[in-house]
């Protein structure tokens, strides 16, 4: 657990923030310039507080009441910058080793190296590796130098579409493994929700809300903060029937009666009843229909009451309850021509080919 309590001047504002991160994953969300490295910077020590404490794990590393200020090195923080900043001259394996502090006695080298599939690449240099691997060293040099944190500034945004999706599932399974508490900056909140749901919004200095991103979007004075692409459905379901054949998963969601048809292709077609997946459909790639349509193309057909509607300019967020909560974005002028209001019952239609599945 990190908790911060700080007051921290930077050029435009003083970055004030009182906040506990949980053992879990938080995505750390906001414009640029709203404080998030900042903040990162105050938590491993490379920028100093004017006022108040921070404690890991119980443990303060920084409290000026007590003047108390640990070092970087010494407070057991790994922090992955955007662009890795691996040392040029030295080989993968002499990267990965470089911040080890004791001696390797359970293996642990070897572990992180399986589980970053660096296995091939140690005798290279930066230079001669891709920019995903070069991720991935430096996200293995991070976990060798035994952190109980792990702190991620922007770091996806040096790779392409393609290279994210390969580091996101090495970040679930650095999680699930090592246990311990992660902060992920990104501005973008389709990438922090493949991650993780918990989110902490910032802005000019400020946590302007943090918790469940679907009770998030749903608060009035934080809408600016998401733009209109970036309101997304982020569900985590569990896989129900796979056809081999045809790739179309089925996937339900606790006790809903409602379940949703994806289609995966046949080289990731690797799940298995009851397995865990996380999705994601854009919350303007749904349509509302005031009846289940028969004799149309569009697999997923999910009714559901419509529990609130948020004014969002000229389009209507509405929050439809299917067995859970489902963002469908329609424009204001349909919400008036189809007369829709809260507790109206609604069909929400949306084709497999809209859903993104993570890993
Ligand atoms: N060392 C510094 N001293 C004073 N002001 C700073 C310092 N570093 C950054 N700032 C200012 O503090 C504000 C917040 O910057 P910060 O880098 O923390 O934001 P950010 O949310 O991480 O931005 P981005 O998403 O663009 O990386 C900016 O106005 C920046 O110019």
């Amino acid at each position: 657990m990190i908790q911060v309590n700080i007051q921290l001047k930077r050029d435009n504002f003083d970055v004030l923030v009182n906040e506990t991160f949980g053992m879990g994953i938080t995505g750390i969300f906001g414009p640029s310039g709203s404080g998030k490295t900042s903040l990162m910077n105050s938590i491993c020590g490379l920028a100093k507080p004017e006022k108040g404490s921070i404690s890991i794990n119980g443990k303060k590393v920084f409290s000026l009441d007590e003047k108390l200020n640990i070092p970087v090195e010494k407070r057991r923080i790994g922090y992955v910058f955007q662009e890795g900043r691996l040392f040029p001259h030295l080989s993968v394996e002499k990267n990965l080793r470089y911040g080890m502090t004791k001696q390797d006695s359970s293996g642990l080298f070897n572990k992180i190296v399986t589980m970053l599939n660096l296995g091939h690449l140690l005798k290279s240099k930066p230079a001669k590796i891709s920019g995903g691997e070069r991720q991935r060293t430096a996200l293995g040099r991070a976990l060798l130098s035994s952190p109980e944190i792990l702190l991620l500034d922007e770091p996806f945004s040096a790779l392409d579409a393609n290279l994210r999706q390969q580091i996101l599932p090495f970040l679930l399974k650095i999680h699930q493994s090592f246990k311990i508490p992660m902060l992920v900056v990104s501005h973008d909140i389709t990438d922090l929700l493949k991650l993780t749901n918990n989110i902490c919004l910032m802005q000019s200095g400020r946590v302007i809300g943090h918790g469940e991103y679907h009770e998030l979007v749903r608060k009035p004075n934080l809408q600016h903060i998401f733009s209109r692409h970036s309101l997304i459905n982020a569900i985590s379901m569990t896989v129900s029937r796979v056809d081999m054949e045809t790739g179309i998963t089925q996937l339900s969601y606790g006790d809903s009666h409602n379940w949703i048809n994806v289609v995966i292709e046949k080289s990731r077609l690797n799940y298995c009843k009851g397995d865990q997946i996380k999705i994601f459909i854009s919350s303007d790639d749904i349509a509302l229909s005031a009846k289940r349509l028969p004799s149309v193309t569009i697999q997923n057909q999910l009714d559901g009451v419509v529990r609130e509607i948020i004014e969002r300019e000229n389009l209507r967020l509405c929050i439809v309850d299917v067995g859970f909560p489902l963002l469908v974005e329609i424009t204001a002028e349909s919400a008036k021509r189809m007369d829709i209001e809260v507790g109206y019952m609604v069909w929400c239609l949306f084709k497999s080919v809209a859903i993104d599945v993570a890993g």
